[in-house]
């Protein structure tokens, strides 16, 4: 499995989930379970009319007699599909009203999920869940559930229509209980923990194709195809050997159900022969348990074949579900985020802070800084130093191991995850166009829900992106994203920068924003970032060098600590770290500002 799967909820909650949701619609349960058992009822009546009449040609009887045997059967037909018609429309309603709140729910859970687990379990898990596991349980709320609802009341009341008819030749249907209840017992034993193999093994193909589509060109440019195609047949050999695992287990399974509920018939043919012999019973109510036997062999190799789909629903129930137990990674306070620092500053403070991924090794170690508000800090250091980790702990998408990150006085972690967003916000270079107007793109993150039409064009006008909206035939009620108008990579980060405008958070991590842009692009998205950055506290990953110049304060990250602190000037007087890494960058020996205006005007040259 190439990344960490998302919490299973386990069988009990998840069965007490079903049986909820189920619950939840009183009305159309009673009337769906209502209209199968009236149709149930309405089918004893066949068998035994057919038997009177099997009973009364023996004994001698009139056409007229027959003809009226004939119309009530044909009656009872016709009510008892017009009964299952209804059913069917009530299963449908309730199956589809349970299946939407699923759905809402999932959404809800799935949003919930905190960004740095979502990003350990990778998309394809999430993705599985979301299509995969959605339309099983569509199948299973469709047509599985009513159709086991059916078979059990099938039975249940043809075991009573065969006690009226003859409590001695009802004791039939215990020849099938041993083989049924045994077979049933030996496949729901094992069938869960099978089709959770499945499903997972199903996740890490979803899994590999996302990330092998999402790295193609990487893929292609280092020539990893093969290990690519290697692992994407691994996974595909998952797939196959937990497929495998899941039919062994219905080829027990299916054949000996199936030939526990033949056997009533056998049982009733011999022991009915017995009777009549005997006197004990006419050959009407023979026929009619014969016949009876017969009726219940349908509905049961239904709901045995629909157990399939049950089980394999109640599995995605189950990773529906389990989405909402992803252990929260913060510690929301009630009170958070009322306090503000003694001197009424919101400083962000990163105290004694270490940090790891998982399991692994710190990558962080003991680090001590503190931003003012409205201080442009520099994070600088060398590939894998720790810069965009320390980024992400500022910007509270991770929680430290030990120690604190403070915006205010106010630990991150406690932040409620609303406010935290609309405080600290961090930029880096997958900026996400939803699916929807401009408008809408950019209220998203407003601390309001929403803002006028003046704030907007105003966070439009400050990113230098006004021009462009307002030349859309639709302007703010232009429809971009999927299916939409397409929007360039630097109007799509425009619209990301402009979003932050919107929102207005005091505290910005910028990781990466212009990097990935053509130089030309990357110019003009300056633009639109000073005016998102002024006025603000800025914590900006370092990646180009006049960055690290244009910060008031520069941090070096070197092996997960802060080695240097101070202004750029300061740091190229003291001839340490970063006076070698720019040194390194220009090629010229660390001589202040002229060579730090001379960097910027060779990064500029560059762009
Ligand atoms: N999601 C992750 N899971 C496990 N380890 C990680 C993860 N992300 C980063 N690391 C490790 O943490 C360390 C710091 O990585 P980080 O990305 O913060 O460095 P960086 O200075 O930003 O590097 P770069 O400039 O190349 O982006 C590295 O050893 C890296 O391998």
């Amino acid at each position: 499995m190439s990344a960490k799967i998302l919490p299973i909820s386990d069988p009990k909650s998840t069965r007490r989930y079903a049986l909820k949701a189920l619950r939840s619609h009183p009305r159309l349960l009673v009337s769906a379970i209502g209209m199968n058992a009236a149709a149930a009822a309405t089918a004893l009546v066949g068998p035994r009319l057919l038997g009177d009449l099997v009973q009364t040609v023996v004994s001698g009887t009139t056409v007229t007699h027959v003809t009226g045997i004939a119309i009530a059967l044909l009656a009872f037909v016709v009510l008892e599909a017009l009964l299952i018609r209804g059913a069917t429309v009530q299963g449908g309603k309730l199956s589809q009203a349970v299946l939407a709140e699923v759905r809402e729910e999932f959404i809800e859970r799935v949003l919930a999920v905190p960004l740095s687990t979502a990003e350990a379990a990778g998309s394809g898990d999430l993705i599985s869940r979301a299509s995969r596991d959605i339309d099983s349980m569509g199948r299973a709320a469709q047509y599985a559930l009513p159709a086991i609802v059916t078979a059990v009341l099938t039975v249940s009341l043809t075991v009573v229509g065969m006690l009226v008819a003859s409590p001695g030749l009802s004791l039939v249907m215990l020849v099938a209980v041993p083989p049924v209840v045994l077979a049933t017992r030996w496949y729901m034993r094992r069938s869960t923990a099978a089709y959770l193999a499945y499903s997972a093994a199903a996740a890490d193909v979803t899994e590999q194709l996302s990330a092998s589509t999402s790295g193609a060109a990487t893929i292609e440019a280092l020539g990893l195809q093969e290990r690519r195609i290697e692992a994407g047949d691994a996974s595909v050999k998952g797939t196959y050997d937990a497929d495998i695992g899941t039919l062994r287990l219905r080829t027990v399974f299916q054949p000996s159900v199936e030939f526990g509920y033949r056997l009533p018939t056998i049982a009733a043919l011999l022991l009915g022969s017995y009777f009549y012999v005997n006197g004990w019973a006419s050959l009407g109510v023979v026929t009619a348990v014969v016949l009876y036997t017969q009726q219940i062999a349908q509905p049961l190799a239904q709901a045995r074949d629909w157990l399939y789909t049950v089980q394999t629903s109640l599995v995605s129930l189950a990773r529906l579900i389990g989405v909402a137990e992803v252990p929260p990674d913060r510690e929301v306070r009630a009170h958070a985020g009322g306090e503000q620092a003694p001197d009424g500053e919101r400083n962000l403070s990163v105290d004694k802070v270490t940090f790891a991924y998982d399991d692994g090794p710190d990558v962080l170690h003991d680090i001590n800084l503190t931003v003012k508000q409205g201080e442009r800090l520099a994070i600088v250091g060398s590939s894998g130093a720790g810069k965009s980790t320390l980024g992400r702990l500022m910007a509270g998408i991770h929680s430290p191991r030990s120690g604190s990150v403070k915006l205010g006085g106010t630990p991150l972690i406690e932040l409620p995850l609303d406010q935290l967003r609309s405080r600290v916000a961090l930029v880096s270079h997958e900026q996400y166009v939803l699916g929807g107007t401009l408008r809408e793109n950019l209220e998203l993150a407003a601390r309001a829900g929403s803002a006028s039409d003046e704030t907007i064009w105003s966070a439009l006008d400050a990113v230098v992106a006004k021009e462009w909206v307002k030349a859309l035939p639709d302007g703010l009620d232009t429809v971009v994203g999927a299916g939409g108008t397409s929007l360039s990579p630097v109007q799509s980060q425009q619209l990301a920068i402009a979003r932050l405008v919107v929102a207005d958070p005091d505290v910005l991590v910028l990781d990466e924003a212009t990097s990935v842009l053509d130089p030309t692009s990357a110019r003009h998205l300056e633009r639109s970032l000073n005016a998102l950055v002024a006025g603000r506290t800025v914590i900006a990953i370092a990646h180009r060098l006049h960055t690290a110049f244009d910060a008031h304060r520069v941090a070096v990250v070197e092996d997960g600590r802060v080695v240097e602190l101070g202004s750029h000037a300061e740091l190229i007087e003291t001839g340490g770290a970063y006076a070698r890494l720019w040194s390194s960058w220009h090629g010229a020996s660390p001589d202040g500002r002229e060579l730090a205006r001379k960097a910027h005007d060779a990064d500029s040259s560059l762009h």
